[in-house]
Parts: C-alpha cells; structure tokens; sequence
C-alpha cells in the first residue's frame, strides 16, 4: 500500500489539533464570569469567608482546568478508537469483531479473508491471485485496490451480476470457501443464499425473433403462465413445427451443456489452482473436494424449459416477473437471429489485449450474448472492446457517445480496426446528418442527447429518428455511462429496441437517486479491470502523482483570511509561489522533452498564466480552427509542448503524446475530473525502462480551502492503488536549480501588482468557467450551477454524477432504501 495516506494523515491530524485547542482557550473565561455571578450573590459574607471562597475557587477552577484536559484527551482518544474501530467496521455491530474470526491450519496458502460483515480482502501477492480476482470482481464490489490488499465487498447488485454472468449460488459458496483463510461465517453464506435465491431462475430469450420465457425448473414455468398478468400472453407450441415439445405438450425442450460456460471455467481454474495450493500445505484435511459442481470434467447436460410469448407483452411480462420475485435475465441468442447480417470482421491485423478479451468472454457466453456493463480504466481500450463486440455480434449496432466529438472517434476506430464498409458507418449528431442506407445492416453513432430530446428536429433529423425507431437492432453500444443521467438513459430504451446492450466506463456509476435503475436499464456490471494490473503489464502508463505544496505568499494569505468565498479561490490559485512552481515544473518538464498540459478550471487564471508564461491556451469560447490547429502543433511539432486548458479539456480530447499533467486550479472535490485528467495521460507511452512514465502534478497552496479539496479529489484514485507523493519543498528546489531560471515574481512589487489586480477584479473572476453547451454533449441540470461552493461539488456531483461512495456504505445504503428497486425491496440489508 502507498505510504500516502499516512501523510494526508499528519495534514489531518493538525487540523484535529487546532480544532482541539479551543475548548482550553474559552475555559478561563468561563470559570471568571462563573466567579463573577458568584461574588454578586454572596455580597454579606465578604472578609470572613473570602479566604476561604477563593481558596475552594483555586481549587475548582484547577480541577476545571484539568478536567476539561483529560475530557479533552478523552475526546481526542475517542476520536482515535472510533477511527480504528470504523477501519474495522467495529462500531457498526459486535458480531463484526474480527478478532474472532477462525483461522484455516493451512491459512498462509489461501488468498483471501472473508469478513462476517461480508467484506474481502485479497492478497495480491499470492500464486493465484490472478484467478482469485477474475472471481472476486464477478461476484463482489471492489472497495479499494492498492498494491498489495484489495478489499470489497459482497452486495445484492454484486451477487445478481454474478448470477448473470453464469454463477450458481454454489459456485459461489464454495469457491469463497475454498479460497477463505478463514471459515465462511453462517451470515454470509446466508446472505449469498438469500441474495441470489431467485436470481436466474428464468430467462427472457430472444430466439428467431421469438421471445421465449426459459428455466430449468418446470414448477417456476408453470406459476408464471398460470399468473393472471402472463397468461394471455402465453404462446402453445405447434408439436409440427418443433420437434421438441415435451410430454405434457406445453413446453419446448432444449440440452444445454454445464460445461460450455463461463462459470464452469472459472470454477475449473479456481478449483485447479486452489488444490495444488492445497498439495503444499503438509496438513491440510479439506475433504470437500469430491461434491465439487460439474467436477471431473465430464460433460453434464441440464434440461431447459420455455414457453413463447407475444411479444408486444414482453415488457409488461418483464414487469410482472420482477413483482413475483422471479427477476428475468436477457440473453441474446445472436447466431439465430433472423435479421440481415452486417459484414463486419475485425482487421487481421487487429489483436485485441487479455483483459478486452475477458470482459468480452463475461459478455458472451453459452453462445449468447448477455447486456451489462464493462468497466475498463480510462485509455484502456474501451472503444475497440465495444467494437469487437459488435464484429461478433455482426447486426446492426448504435453506438450512443457523450458528444459529438467522440461520435467522429468512433467512427474513425471502426474504419482502423474492422473491414466494414465505410457506407455502412452513418453518424447522427446536430450537424452532421448522414443517410441511413434503406436496406441491410449498418452502424449509426450518435450521442444520448439527439436520442433523447424531446425538441422539435428538422424534417431530416425526424427522418433519421423513425428509422432508428422502427429497426430492430442488435447491439447498443453506450458509451461513458457514468456521465449520464438515468432519464436519458430511459428515454433512450423506450426509443431504440435492441436485442443487447453493452455499457462502457471507467467507473461503476451512481448517479443521483436513480443509480440502482441502470443496473436494469442496461444490465449488471460484467467485468471491472484492476488500474495497477494493466500498468504494471504496460497496458497504461505508469503515473507518478505528485502533489506539490505551495506556501501562500504572507501578504495574498492576510487576504485570504479577510475576503470572500470568490476572491479567496482566486487567490489560492493565483498564489505567486504556486506560479513560480508551475512555471518551473513546466521547463523542468519541456527541457527533458515532455508534452505538458496545464488544467486551470478559473479562465481569469488560465489567462493570466498562459499569457505570463507565454504559452498556448484553450477555453469554451476559443474558436473550433483555433483549438484543432493548437492540437495538431502540440501532437505533430516541437512549436507548442505545452497547453494551457480549462475544463474543456476534461473529456473528449485525445493527446496520446501528452506525458506531464499539471493542474493548477479544479473543480472542488471532483473525484471524477480528478481521474479523468489522469486518464489523458494514462495511453502507454514507450516500451523502453523508465519510458513508460508520465506525470500528474497538483499544484495546491498550504493552509487553504485547496488542501481539502485535492484530499478528496484523490480518494478514487487511492483506492485505484495510486500512492500521492508529497513535493513540500518546491521553493528551495527553485533556488538551487542553477539551469532553470524562474522569471515570475521575482520580487515584492510585481506580487503587490497581482494582490491589487485581484483585490480590484469583479467576484464573477473567482468563478469557474460555464462551458457554453454543446447541443450533443449530455449535461444534467447541476451542472448548469452558477459555480458556488456546494454539497454536490464537493462530491464531484455537479456534473452530473458522482463516483460511488467507496468506504461510506451506510450512505449508499441510505440512500438506496427510499429509491430501492423492487427487486431488492424486500431484501433486508
Ligand atoms: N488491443 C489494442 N491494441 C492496440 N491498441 C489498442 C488496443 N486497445 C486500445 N488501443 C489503443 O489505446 C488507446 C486508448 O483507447 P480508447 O480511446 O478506446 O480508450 P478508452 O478506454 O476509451 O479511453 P478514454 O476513457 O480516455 O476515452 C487508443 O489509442 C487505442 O487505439
């Protein structure tokens, strides 16, 4: 594990401190006006008994003293347990004492711990940690994921993706058990019972353009078509056409072997691994071996049960199935899909990495394809993931991206990695309105918003609209899913029918209140890659975070103290020391022959920097020519290494050469712009030793608002296993670096200048831009706030969504309970 968090730690111990220190300094003062009243009240006894008074007073007023000291050492020590105990999740219930839990005798060869209050931590140090994680993403949520420990947890969203990807409640189980150092408490195997009970018990199959109702249990089947709501929308086999019906004459019949799934295989790899683990251990007795599912390889067969059903009632049936308990799971039987073939194949050329390869192997199993979520690290390849899919896939496929411009970066992938016509590519956005070929198969990228809205469209753009309404499609591919909001994504399903569809992200989503809806509107997360596993495979780059410590200078810090909200941003960031720092990080970086972009979310900063340091900046008003011809000199030449850029160069820009983040003002607390920008220079960078680095520098000035900000805007990426340096010495480097001279703020006089140029500034400065709209970007209303400091800012909220609130579950747990779906309402967590 980093040893970061331990600094972020002092940082927040002084602040305890401080905190702390007030009680003492108000005692004094309330033990005199105590002593006040009192002298008032006892005005006859006044030499006799004042020796006496005042003595008892001293005494007092020192046993105040030092127990309001020991009461505050108490405090401070309550604090500090509470703190442990919450590390441990001890405060929440007793049972949760993991002191108690009992050890295996052959504990040191298994991977991981299982917790009573169901968390898991792995160690990824051990001989199989590769097949123990691939097990452990399918079935639980990853929580953190540093270097050495990963920890999750077991959730009801967790077991039912588990569920849909193939695992049985057994596998489940008993593979925990196996890999456990310690004996799988009674409450857990309970609750993964309880959770996946009914999970996969029927099936929704799209089959030969017939939708069909599937289990393996007869009993299931019938209480479903005798169900007032599902009967008259029951379909009777014809004995003629299929040769399959059963006995009884009301079901279809199909084998389907154990051994052709996923689940299967992983049990398989699992089991093999643990057991040679096991034939090391000299005294190991684990005689459960023999029960083990579908063991020994051989090759079992289970019988398949389904009915038809009309299939204007399919939705209603969907809804109907969810109110019974019996949740239905969509699978796409694509091979027998009867709509025209696309003619897509992926290059020869084009190979596809290991991880792709595994989330797609989640996707498409039992000769299915299963809808879901694939969540990759950003710069991990997410678009040619969703690419492969379509070529296996081969029908007609939307693709729906965040903006316009990412629709033109599909475009240009499918074009690089696959031989699909270029005819057969149609792209759908506010401008660009390409012809959808009347007949076959084809491709349209468009963006969630022209989708979704409910504007008035030009006559082309409604022409447009009733094609994509009335096609039956294969795939939809959504991409970013975690910056949209449920509605659209709502929208979206009533107007576009597909057979599957493929979420893509970089982070499991929560956004809003409608959070839990998009696990059913698009389907359960599939697969969910390690950061440091790719980096350290040289997939992505090796990031060295860094934050670098700025003193505020005396004069702009006696204004910070004084002045408002507004001003008080523009100072912290427009801190002279943190200029010198960035204008020397900056030549640092050009001299070694770095790419550099410099994120300043303020426009009053990034100008001011930019034109000071006489370098190229973006913001949402520089023209489209402007921007286009500043990227390609930063990619193609040495004219520009660096980019001044606001908070348009969060998403959608794509500078694989870029090496060096600097980040010089942000949005609050975002955790997700945080990672986004990490992401611009996450694109591997060479193969050589040490090449594959690059940079991320926050610039934050000390003892301001800024310090808390970028602890939490850190948290996503600590628990991704990235470590934050601390630079705290920046200025003496500056001093003894005798080849790079520092220009700016060289004296007093040209810091006053800037202190006064703020002070005379209007307080709109301090505020963060507000990117005109693009017509195809999606956007939620919060994000449309006029800047001020609020709740959801600080969360990272304002843009639309958040991360998920990793390590505060009891708040996710809150919050789900009033907007719960009905699968899980009468599931008691
Ligand atoms: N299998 C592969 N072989 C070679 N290059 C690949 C492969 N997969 C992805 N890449 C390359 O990696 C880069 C990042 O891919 P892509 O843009 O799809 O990432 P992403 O996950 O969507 O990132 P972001 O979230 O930043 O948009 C691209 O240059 C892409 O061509």
């Amino acid at each position: 594990m980093s040893d970061q968090p331990d600094e972020n730690n002092d940082l927040l111990n002084n602040n305890t401190d401080t905190t702390a220190q007030e009680p003492n300094n108000t005692q004094p003062e309330e033990g005199s006006s105590k002593k006040k009243r009192k002298r008032d009240r006892s005005g006859e006894e006044k030499d006799k008994k004042k020796k006496k008074r005042d003595k008892d007073r001293t005494g007092d007023k020192k046993k105040k003293k030092s127990s309001s000291k020991s009461d505050m050492s108490d405090s401070l020590k309550r604090i500090a347990t509470d703190a442990v105990k919450d590390i441990f999740n001890q405060n929440k219930e007793k049972q949760f004492d993991y002191v108690n839990l009992i050890l295996k005798a052959d504990h040191a060869m298994r991977p991981i711990w299982v917790t009573p209050d169901k968390h898991i931590f792995l160690e990824t140090f051990s001989p199989i940690y590769a097949q123990a994680y691939d097990f452990l993403v399918a079935i639980a949520e990853p929580l953190s994921r540093p270097e050495n420990i990963h920890e999750y947890v077991l959730t009801d969203y967790s077991l039912y993706a588990a569920v849909s990807i193939g695992l049985s409640t057994e596998q489940i189980v008993k593979v925990l058990e196996k890999l456990s150092k310690v004996e799988l408490e009674k409450s857990v195997e309970t609750y993964i019972r309880d959770a996946t009970g009914n999970y996969g018990k029927v099936k929704l199959i799209l089959q030969k353009n017939e939708f069909f109702v599937e289990s393996q249990s007869i009993k299931v089947l019938e209480q479903l078509m005798n169900d007032s709501e599902i009967k008259g929308a029951v379909k009777v086999p014809d004995p003629v056409q299929n040769s399959n019906v059963d006995p009884s004459g009301r079901f279809l019949v199909r084998m389907q072997s154990t051994t052709d799934t996923d689940s299967y295989r992983l049990a398989q790899e699992v089991k093999a691994l643990t057991v040679a683990a096991e034939k090391n251990a000299s005294n190991v007795q684990d005689g459960d071996d023999e029960d083990e599912e579908n063991g020994d390889g051989q090759e079992d067969k289970i019988k398949m049960y389904s009915f038809g059903i009309v299939a204007e009632k399919v939705g209603k049936i969907k809804e109907r199935c969810i109110k019974l308990d019996l949740p239905v799971l969509e699978e796409y039987d694509f091979r027998n899909d009867k709509n025209t073939k696309l003619d897509i194949d992926l290059r020869p050329t084009t190979t596809i990495r290991s991880y792709q390869e595994r989330s797609l192997s989640k996707m498409f199993g039992n000769a299915r394809a299963r809808s879901g979520i694939i969540v990759l690290p950003c710069g991990a390849g997410k678009t040619l993931t969703g690419i492969t899919a379509a070529s296996t896939i081969k029908r007609s496929t939307l693709v729906l991206c965040i903006n316009a411009v990412s629709v033109e970066q599909w475009k240009n992938q499918f074009k690089l990695w696959t031989n699909v016509d270029e005819s057969r590519i149609v792209c759908f956005t506010s401008t660009v309105k390409e012809k959808l070929p009347l007949t076959g198969a084809s491709i349209i990228i468009t963006t969630y918003n022209m989708i979704s809205h409910n504007r008035k469209r030009s006559i082309e753009g409604q022409r447009i609209m009733q094609q994509i309404s009335e096609r039956e499609w294969g795939m939809m591919l959504l991409d970013e899913v975690h910056v949209v909001p449920a509605e659209t994504f709502r929208r979206v399903i009533e107007v576009v029918k597909a057979h599957c569809k493929l979420g893509l992200t970089a982070t499991l989503l929560r956004e809003d209140n409608l959070t839990d809806d998009l696990y059913f509107l698009i389907g359960p997360k599939l697969y969910e890659a390690n950061w440091l596993d790719l980096q350290k495979k040289g997939h992505l780059a090796t990031v060295h975070c860094v934050e670098v410590w700025c003193p505020m200078t005396p004069e702009f810090y006696r204004e910070y103290l004084t002045t408002n909200h507004n001003k008080r941003q523009l100072l912290y960031v427009m801190n002279p020391n943190k200029f010198r720092a960035c204008e020397y990080l900056l030549k640092y970086h050009e001299a070694r022959g770095d790419k550099i972009i410099v994120f300043a979310d303020n426009i009053f900063a990034l100008e001011e920097y930019a034109r000071e340091l006489k370098r190229a900046f973006i913001f949402g008003d520089t023209s489209q020519a402007e921007r286009i011809e500043i990227f390609k000199k930063f990619r193609t030449t040495t004219q520009i290494n660096t980019i001044f850029i606001s908070k348009v160069g969060d998403t959608a820009i794509d500078l694989p050469e870029a090496t060096v983040i600097l980040q010089i003002s942000s949005h609050f607390g975002s955790r997700r712009q945080e990672a986004q920008r990490l992401g611009r220079i996450l694109r591997p960078k060479g193969q050589g030793k040490g090449q594959n680095s690059a940079y991320f520098y926050s610039l934050v000035s000390l003892d301001t608002a800024e310090m808390f900000f970028s602890s939490r805007r850190q948290q996503f990426l600590i628990n991704q296993g990235y470590a934050f340096r601390v630079l705290a010495n920046i200025d003496e480097q500056i001093r003894n670096d005798k080849d790079i001279i520092v220009e700016s703020f060289k004296g007093k006089a040209q810091e006053l200048t800037m202190l006064a140029k703020i002070k005379a500034a209007d307080d709109t400065k301090g505020v963060l831009e507000k990117v005109k709209q693009d017509p195809d970007e999606v956007v939620s209303q919060k994000s449309r706030s006029n800047g001020a400091l609020t709740l959801g800012g600080l969360s990272g909220g304002e843009s639309g969504l958040m991360y998920q609130e990793y390590g505060n579950a009891s708040r996710a747990k809150k919050g789900a309970s009033t907007s719960k779906h009905p699968l899980f309402k009468n599931r008691n967590k």
